[in-house]
């Protein structure tokens, strides 16, 4: 096989419980992950060295050297092999980049099944796993997809069976936000009031919501402890949530470190119309729907 090619899911984050800043720099989470139909999809050709290209959806803002999450799996993948392999990737990307998406660690996911594939390595996934939560906090769970819970770092996943298909509105934002200042943000208002960080605990009725595939309850229980902090650094942020809650969604929250809002609606109809509206408030760049849980990375 000298070409194959991966299609892999941004994420969305249901609940995101960040607990106490660790001695390593990261913080402690519970992270309620769940994958939706927004794909980037990665070619891996064979070839003699490494090199990767992007296209699509921003890809001027993604860079084409060792600094891309892709290219950084592969070198990883390459080394715990402990041999020299060569491949060109190529990125197409739809998830917005620096949106709180995922859409790096989403590549870098697809990187390691397309490399494994195409290199005839044959690893299994706990050694995917593994080489992932080097790659970032984020990167397991792009490899696994679905709906799952994160603790640790937000590396540490149980997968969770969602009861049902749940309808999202997705408002996306010009330009990026850095994650390591919206935590660094997210410290900062904490030590200004005085905070004492609790430790983080899952949502029981987030959790129930999701098992019975009730949009209603999840909705209301939707929850992001970095969105003060995005919204501070981001204040078009208020306006965009206050939109989605005006035109009648389920829930609205930033989703991860932004400034992607995500909006549930009741159905793929309601979900339309409520994009519809976004719209039509200008309050985004862009406004697109999408569905979730929705399976990992896999090869097309
Ligand atoms: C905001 C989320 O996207 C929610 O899923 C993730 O927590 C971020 O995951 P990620 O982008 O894979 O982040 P990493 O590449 O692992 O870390 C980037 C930076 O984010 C901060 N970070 C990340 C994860 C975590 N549990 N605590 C943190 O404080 C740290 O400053 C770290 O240096
Ligand atoms: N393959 C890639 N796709 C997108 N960005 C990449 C990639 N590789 C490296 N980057 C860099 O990583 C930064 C963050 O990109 P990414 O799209 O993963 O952010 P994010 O969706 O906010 O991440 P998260 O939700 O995991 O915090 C970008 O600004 C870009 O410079």
């Amino acid at each position: 096989m000298n070409s194959v090619t991966v299609r892999v899911p941004a994420k969305v984050n249901l609940q995101l419980a960040v607990g106490p800043l660790r001695d390593d720099g990261f913080h402690d989470l519970v992270n309620v992950f769940h994958a939706v139909s927004i794909f980037d999809e990665v070619t891996a050709v064979a070839e003699t060295g490494m090199r990767v290209r992007v296209e699509g959806e921003s890809a001027d803002q993604v860079p084409e050297d060792a600094d891309n999450l892709a290219i950084q799996a592969a070198l990883a993948l390459a080394r715990h092999a402990g041999r020299t392999y060569g491949v060109s990737l190529v990125i197409r990307k739809s998830i917005p980049v620096a949106g709180g998406m995922a859409g790096g660690s989403a590549d870098a996911a697809a990187a390691l099944v397309a490399c494994n594939e195409l290199w005839g390595l044959g690893l299994p996934a706990e050694d995917l796993m593994e080489i992932a939560a080097d790659l970032g906090s984020d990167v397991p769970f792009a490899l696994l997809g679905g709906t799952a819970v994160g603790t640790g770092r937000g590396e540490q996943l149980t997968p969770l069976r969602a009861g049902g298909t749940f309808h999202w509105v997705f408002a996306l934002a010009d330009g990026g936000l850095s994650t390591a200042k919206v935590y660094a943000e997210c410290d900062r208002m904490r030590e200004a009031v005085g905070e004492k960080v609790a430790w983080p605990r899952a949502s029981d009725p987030l959790l129930a919501a999701l098992r019975e595939g009730n949009a209603k309850a999840l909705g209301a229980e939707l929850a992001n402890d970095l969105q003060p902090a995005a919204v501070l650094l981001r204040r078009s942020l208020a306006r965009t949530l206050d939109a989605g809650r005006e035109h009648g969604a389920l829930g609205a929250v930033v989703s991860g470190s932004g400034p992607t809002c995500a909006f549930l609606a009741e159905s793929e109809a309601h979900a339309a119309e409520l994009a519809l509206s976004l719209r039509g408030a200008g309050v985004a760049r862009d406004v697109i729907t999408a569905h979730g849980p929705v399976p990992g990375p896999t090869v097309v």
